[in-house]
């Protein structure tokens, strides 16, 4: 991995309807991210955050069932930008969260810079709906939907090209609750995915060799998209969306450990955490100590 990492935080909660997510990047930033990357030896600026649109209440928001769609458009133009600025610099982008939503605009400034992207989606949900299939209305359960070139243009054409990302290039891991149209997708698109069946199964080891061979093979670069309700919300109680029967705080951390040793994570996020939702800090602190592994954290 790179020597020098820039954060760029998005304080976006306009993806979904629980308010607070906008507060995840400063409780990561209280979690002492900064200075625990700092101590293992890397460069790191802190970009602050992207600006965020407020909805005008006189817009209808509802348009195509996808909600203050014209705010999550351009705060993703904005991160975008700021992300493919922070590859142009020789910088490992690091983006906190905010909701899922975000990942359209990482994905849209990574990908500029990697024609052939691997992608690791270590999340409970599979974030593949789109206006016709979600439940909800709510564009964080659509960000991988959109990277794949899939939604309303408005998304997918972020950037000035679409898609982002190819479908044999993506895993999905702690997958535990899906709408029906994401398993058509899933299906019809071949997307590999380890439901926690694997996971309990196989164990965390064998899901990561495998993934990560899966991740690798024939791309130029790998980017993690962890939302924080991949973990067991006993482990990471502050997000908007929680399941349970999610990956272990130790699961993730080996996770996170193989990838280091592995060294093919070229950029990440880490979104949903969310402090009014949350136990005293917890998922923030969950969240930074995860970096912390990721980056080549070590006991010993
Ligand atoms: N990034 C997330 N937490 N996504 C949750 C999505 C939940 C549900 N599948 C929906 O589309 O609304
Ligand atoms: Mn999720
Ligand atoms: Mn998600």
């Amino acid at each position: 991995m790179k020597k020098k990492i820039s954060i760029i935080g998005v304080p976006m909660d306009l993806g979904q309807r629980r308010r607070g997510v906008d507060m995840g990047p400063s409780a990561m930033r209280y979690a002492n991210v900064v200075e625990r990357l700092q101590a293992l030896g890397y460069e790191v600026h802190d970009l602050g955050d992207i600006e965020i649109g407020r909805p005008n209440e006189f817009d209808v928001i509802d348009e195509d069932n996808l909600k203050d769609l014209k705010e999550v458009v351009n705060a993703n133009q904005t991160l975008a930008e700021a992300v493919s600025k922070s590859v142009v610099n020789g910088s490992f982008p690091l983006v906190l969260g905010g909701d899922h939503s975000i990942a359209i605009g990482t994905l849209a400034g990574v990908a500029e810079h990697y024609k052939n992207l691997g992608v690791i989606w270590y999340d409970a949900h599979g974030d593949l709906n789109t206006g016709e299939t979600s439940p909800s209305g709510n564009i964080h359960g659509m960000p991988l939907a959109v990277s794949l070139g899939i939604g309303h243009p408005y998304l997918t054409g972020l950037g000035g090209y679409a898609p982002k990302i190819r479908p044999e290039n993506v895993v999905i891991i702690g997958a535990r609750s899906l709408d029906d149209g994401e398993k058509e997708l899933i299906q019809e698109k071949g997307i590999k995915v380890y439901t926690m069946h694997e996971i309990d199964r196989l164990g965390m080891t064998r899901v990561m060799e495998e993934a990560m061979e899966y991740v690798t093979k024939d791309t130029d670069g790998v980017h993690l998209s962890l939302d924080l309700d991949a973990l067991d919300p006993h482990d990471a109680p502050g997000v908007g969306t929680p399941v349970l029967g999610g990956t272990s705080y130790r699961e993730t951390h080996l996770a996170m450990e193989m990838l280091a040793e592995a060294d093919i994570v070229t950029s990440a996020e880490f979104v949903e955490v969310n402090p009014i939702l949350d136990d005293k800090n917890t998922t923030a602190t969950v969240a930074v100590a995860l970096m912390g592994s990721l980056f080549g954290e070590k006991l010993l």
